[in-house]
């Protein structure tokens, strides 16, 4: 591996078992993976492959059946947490503060309040911050400077997607995890928002992991990790990144 590159996220052995009754469901048969710190990769599979269960572990949504999993910050509040974080074995005071502070979410469905306007949607996570952003200023990087008070519902499904990716960036969070974040978007608007996750990868420096079962989106990212039947089939590097407004499907 390349001296200079940093680990945020270390998987050794995670599995994750549902108990259905009497049927036990393996949806991560043990996943050995690592993340960069500041890299995008795009993590594709199936549906079923495992893809939404392994980002929900890496943000501290839950927790693994089996196997460790080490988080490490490049911040230094807390030496604790430089040394490394072992999300699988966390307490929930350990996961809440991890979540609040070192990890943004967003999803294919952008969960906004309907009775808050832009700003004020953004205002609510930046409110419980250690780093925060002016919500104004998170909303400028995602494009929505002109649209602070507008209200969701005043929104375009694109915006509304733009102002949960300012949400989620605003509290200056080290990696973004995103679960299908174009899955409810037509093709343009799909790209403008992978134009902004790009560029806050770029500008900021911020981890990005994007999971999708749209292959095409695999060509934007450094590394692309191939999820299959609950474990990683196959990690790749794209020898060139290429600009979301270059892709199509
Ligand atoms: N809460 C749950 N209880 C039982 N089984 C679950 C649960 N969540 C996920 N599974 C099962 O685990 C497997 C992996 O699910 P997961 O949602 O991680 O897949 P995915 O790759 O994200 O799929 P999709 O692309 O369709 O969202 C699937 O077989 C799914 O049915």
């Amino acid at each position: 591996m390349d001296d200079k590159v940093e680990v945020v996220f270390q998987a050794r052995g995670l599995k994750r078992f549902y108990q259905m009754g009497e049927m036990t469901i393996q949806a991560l048969r043990g996943i050995d993976l690592e993340l960069h710190a500041g890299e995008l990769v795009v993590m594709l599979g199936a549906s079923g492959s495992g893809k939404s269960t392994l980002l929900n572990i890496l943000g501290g949504l839950d927790s693994p059946s089996e196997g460790t999993l080490t988080y490490h910050t490049r911040r230094s509040e807390a030496s604790h947490e430089r040394s490394g974080l072992d999300l699988a074995t966390a307490s929930q005071r350990e996961l809440t503060n991890f979540r609040r502070h070192h990890v943004g979410f967003v999803f294919q469905f952008y969960n906004l309040i309907s009775s808050l306007t832009a700003r004020e949607n953004v205002a609510v996570v930046t409110d419980i911050s250690r780093h925060p952003l002016p919500p104004e200023e998170a909303l400028a990087l995602v494009g929505l400077e002109h649209r602070l008070d507008h209200f969701p519902s005043q929104l375009s499904g694109g915006e509304q997607q733009r102002v949960a990716i300012a949400r989620a960036v605003a509290k200056q969070p080290e990696v973004l995890l995103c679960d299908e974040p174009t899955g409810a978007l037509d093709f343009q608007t799909g790209i403008r928002v992978l134009e902004v996750l790009e560029r806050i990868n770029r500008e900021t420096g911020t981890t990005v992991a994007i999971i999708t079962h749209n292959e095409v989106i695999g060509d934007m990212a450094d590394r692309v990790i191939r999820l299959r039947d609950g474990r990683v089939d196959h990690c790749q590097a794209n020898p060139k990144r290429r600009r979301p407004q270059e892709l199509r499907w």
